[in-house]
């Protein structure tokens, strides 16, 4: 169950997903937060305007491992729009974070990307503990779904209008 806290870390992820999707990236954010409660970093998706693996999850287990003692990564959380990719639940393990909370889930993500005809993920989609099963996972937030599978339609959406045919009015 999630207290008030862990809400609003988690509406903070739902913003930074919109600043994702408003700047071209893809709709993803996540926050980590410190065993007290404090928010450390902030991070959203830039896959595309900075580099192809610049996912938020990755760069907050980048910035923990070089910025946080062992003792206080396993006690930190990362909040999350959407489950860690296993990229990024890899790292999160590597880096001896502690717990994840997510509001949508992989399999949720996968669905909707079909009914969207989404271009196919290049990584196969598996639960964070099919990846690293040590972690504590929490997910999905059912309250806020509805809000992150509307910037994945917006997102596939505006991906669909890009790739439409250049018609007659650009003709010379
Ligand atoms: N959780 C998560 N999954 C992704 N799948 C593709 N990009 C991302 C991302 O940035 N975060």
């Amino acid at each position: 169950m999630i207290n008030e806290e862990a809400g609003a870390h988690l509406e903070r992820c739902v913003t930074l997903a919109r600043e994702a999707l408003e700047a071209g990236d893809d709709p993803f954010g996540s926050v980590l937060v410190d065993g007290g409660g404090q928010v450390l970093c902030e991070a959203r998706n830039r896959v595309v305007t900075r580099e192809a693996t610049e996912h938020p999850e990755l760069v907050l287990a980048r910035w923990a491992a070089a910025n946080m003692t062992v003792e206080a990564r396993a006690k930190a959380t990362v909040y999350t729009s959407g489950e860690h990719c296993p990229m990024c639940a890899a790292a999160h393990a590597w880096a001896g974070l502690g717990r994840i909370v997510f509001i949508s889930s992989s399999r949720q993500l996968s669905e909707w990307l079909v009914q969207l005809k989404a271009p196919v993920s290049p990584v196969r989609m598996l639960p964070i503990q099919d990846v690293a099963p040590g972690i504590v996972v929490e997910g999905p937030v059912t309250s806020l779904v509805d809000a992150v599978r509307e910037l994945h339609e917006k997102r596939h959406r505006l991906t669909g209008k890009r790739v439409l045919p250049i018609t007659g009015s650009f003709e010379r």
